[in-house]
């Protein structure tokens, strides 16, 4: 038992599904009968104001969006030592749990891209409310038993209309954010083009030791062609990853673009975005024969492992200084 076990009124706890740097989340069975994945945060981030607002965030985020592609929200309170949020459980964990579980270094071709136009589709919803996530990464999505995809983990989301601190982790961190700019709804679309290249090629695009390796290669290198890596990837596909990953915000596809042109390398006709029916299939089974020469073989490859959100930008050097790409946080 450890502080962030405590009991919330009304919930019975029945086993831990993961701990993070924040909050340890249980599955438990709300006050309605569900199976809900019940996050508390630790005692510790209650009494850190920074990180105490990041999880009241959280749960008012949580609650307001709604969307079939965003991990929803069923009841929380944002402050204090009662502060909870309930959500959706999603049997599968998180993307990053699935990946090092499953032991390859890619996905079939049709899961990968279907996964990719669930978070696109997330995206693209939070893009039209005005809001910016700040935090796409594999930690960051999780998968249902049909293996649909959703966008978790709205700590640092914020309205662009009302300004937000930037953040994020520095694997998927956009040129500008390390230049010490705003973020906004083309870092994200940055971030879905590292998880492209991730979950398609195999790899993240740019790799380093250290926060300062990683920042040279965001700020400095081109990615491989993803068609190169992977001549399965449908080429449509391949070049809006390519664009997702431009330097200058201004020349990134939006996520919505995205979304689409996965969509159709799927065999299914982009439907408008907000309801809970996105996309009507052409076929009546999803294309098996995705890309130019069908599904991606596997490969027995183990995972690196996450890295930790990077220091705010308003945060100290030591912090800077201590920070660990590989350790694990949970
Ligand atoms: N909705 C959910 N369904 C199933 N499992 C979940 C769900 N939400 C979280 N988990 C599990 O709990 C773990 C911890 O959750 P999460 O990463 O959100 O915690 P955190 O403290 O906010 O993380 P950090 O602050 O380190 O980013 C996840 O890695 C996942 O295994």
């Amino acid at each position: 038992m450890t502080d962030s076990d405590r009991a919330i009124p009304g919930y019975a706890l029945h086993r831990v599904l993961g701990r993070g740097n924040t909050s340890a989340v249980h599955l438990a069975i709300d006050p309605e009968g569900r199976k809900v994945a019940l996050k508390i945060p630790h005692t510790e981030t209650l009494r850190v104001q920074d990180a105490a607002e990041r999880f009241a965030n959280e749960v008012r985020l949580s609650l307001k969006f709604r969307h079939p592609r965003l991990v929803r929200g069923w009841a929380g309170t944002p402050h204090g030592q009662l502060a909870f949020l309930s959500m959706e459980f999603y049997p599968k964990g998180s993307l990053s749990d699935h990946l090092e579980k499953m032991m390859v270094r890619r996905l079939e071709l049709p899961q990968a891209l279907r996964i990719l136009a669930d978070v696109a589709s997330a995206l693209s919803y939070l893009h039209k409310q005005g809001a910016v996530h700040q935090d796409v990464k594999t930690h960051n999505v999780y998968l249902n038993d049909e293996g649909r995809a959703a966008l978790g983990d709205m700590g640092s989301t914020y309205f662009v209309a009302q300004g937000g601190k930037v953040s994020g982790s520095p694997y998927y961190m956009a040129p500008e954010i390390y230049h010490g700019e705003t973020s906004s709804s083309a870092s994200d679309v940055y971030s879905l083009g590292i998880l492209m290249y991730e979950l398609l090629g195999g790899d993240r695009p740019f790799n380093g030791n250290t926060y300062e390796e990683l920042m040279v290669a965001h700020l400095t290198r081109f990615p491989v062609s993803l068609s190169h890596i992977n001549p399965e990837v449908a080429r449509s596909v391949a070049k809006m990853a390519e664009l997702a990953l431009a330097k200058r915000p201004n020349d990134r596809p939006t996520a919505e673009a995205i979304r689409r042109e996965i969509l159709l390398a799927l065999g299914e006709i982009p439907a408008e975005e907000g309801g809970e029916d996105e996309t009507r299939k052409v076929q009546a089974e999803p294309a098996k024969n995705v890309g130019r020469h069908g599904t991606t073989p596997q490969r027995p490859v183990p995972r690196p492992t996450e890295a930790p959100a990077p220091p705010a930008k308003a945060e100290k050097v030591e912090d800077k200084r201590g920070w660990n790409p590989f350790r694990r946080r949970k």
